[in-house]
């Protein structure tokens, strides 16, 4: 097992969410805790526009953000939509596109300027795509990315991803698979990885909670911080789910079982903190 400092106290991995929590509320005030969105803290749906934040989520956000240093969302999807679904708690920090875009406090959406050229290319992919692919493909434009959803019709699948190799190809952008989706970004260095290893520099302690492939870059980072300062402590969650739940648990310290039990672990977090 993998011995972890955790200041006055010697822990070692798999950690107890007991534990982590004890760690956690000594040093609550340098802590940061961090959240993936879709099959995460919200439910997945056939309808990317229809999701949801899980019950208790935001309340128990809410109540976290007064505990810990900070609290943020780190998504593929685009900050103005992270900005309606946490509108009853604008103090969390927002970073969208996979860090393309942030917002903090509420404040403006700040995007990558590198990225910004690629809006047109994009905008003209979506159309592309919609045109292309068949029928019970779900094109979803992003302003700077292009998600191709097969979730309902999944026998699309080997077709839509050869799609996008094609048009990676032609246009010179990054894959990122996904669950049952793929997305088309541009070449430019930014992903979830690059977000937390920023944002935890100053920290003393860090949660991640993620579902997907792209957010396993995220425990990446918590683990490199930790490397390289033993008083840090990282804690990565991961959502399980049938489709990447495999890849992303065994990367974990924790795994929660749903959303929905998410909710219910944030509520509890919070009587364990205060
Ligand atoms: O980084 P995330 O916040 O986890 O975003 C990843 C992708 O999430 C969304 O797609 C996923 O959720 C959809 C709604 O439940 C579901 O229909 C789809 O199958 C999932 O892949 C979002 O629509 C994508 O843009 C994000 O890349």
């Amino acid at each position: 097992m993998r011995p972890s400092n955790a200041g006055n106290l010697s822990l070692t991995r798999p950690l107890t969410a007991e534990q982590a929590w004890r760690v956690t509320s000594e040093r609550a005030a340098r802590c940061l805790l961090f959240f993936d969105f879709d099959g995460t803290l919200a439910p997945v749906m056939d309808d990317p526009t229809a999701v949801q934040p899980a019950p208790h989520v935001l309340t128990a956000i809410d109540a976290l953000a007064g505990v810990v240093q900070r609290i943020a969302i780190v998504s593929a999807r685009p900050v103005e939509f992270l900005r309606e679904q946490f509108s009853s708690v604008p103090h969390v920090d927002l970073y969208g596109l996979y860090g393309l875009e942030h917002s903090h406090d509420a404040g403006p959406t700040v995007t990558e300027p590198m990225a910004l050229p690629w809006v047109r290319p994009m905008a003209e992919l979506a159309d592309r795509a919609r045109a292309e692919l068949p029928p019970g493909t779900l094109v979803e434009y992003k302003r700077l990315s292009v998600a191709l959803h097969y979730r309902t019709a999944p026998e699309t699948s080997a077709v839509i991803e050869a799609w996008g190799a094609a048009q990676a190809e032609r246009l010179g952008l990054r894959v990122q698979a996904g669950r049952m989706v793929v997305e088309l970004k541009p070449p430019v260095d930014r992903d979830k990885g690059m977000v937390i290893g920023e944002a935890v520099k100053s920290a003393g302690c860090a949660w991640y909670f993620g579902d997907d492939v792209s957010d396993i870059k995220a425990f990446t980072a918590l683990r490199a911080r930790e490397q390289a300062d033993p008083e840090f402590f990282g804690v990565c969650v991961a959502v399980a789910n049938p489709e990447t739940g495999q890849e992303v648990s065994s990367a974990a310290d924790i795994t929660i079982e749903s959303p929905e039990a998410l909710g219910d672990f944030l509520t509890s977090a919070v009587r364990a903190l205060t």
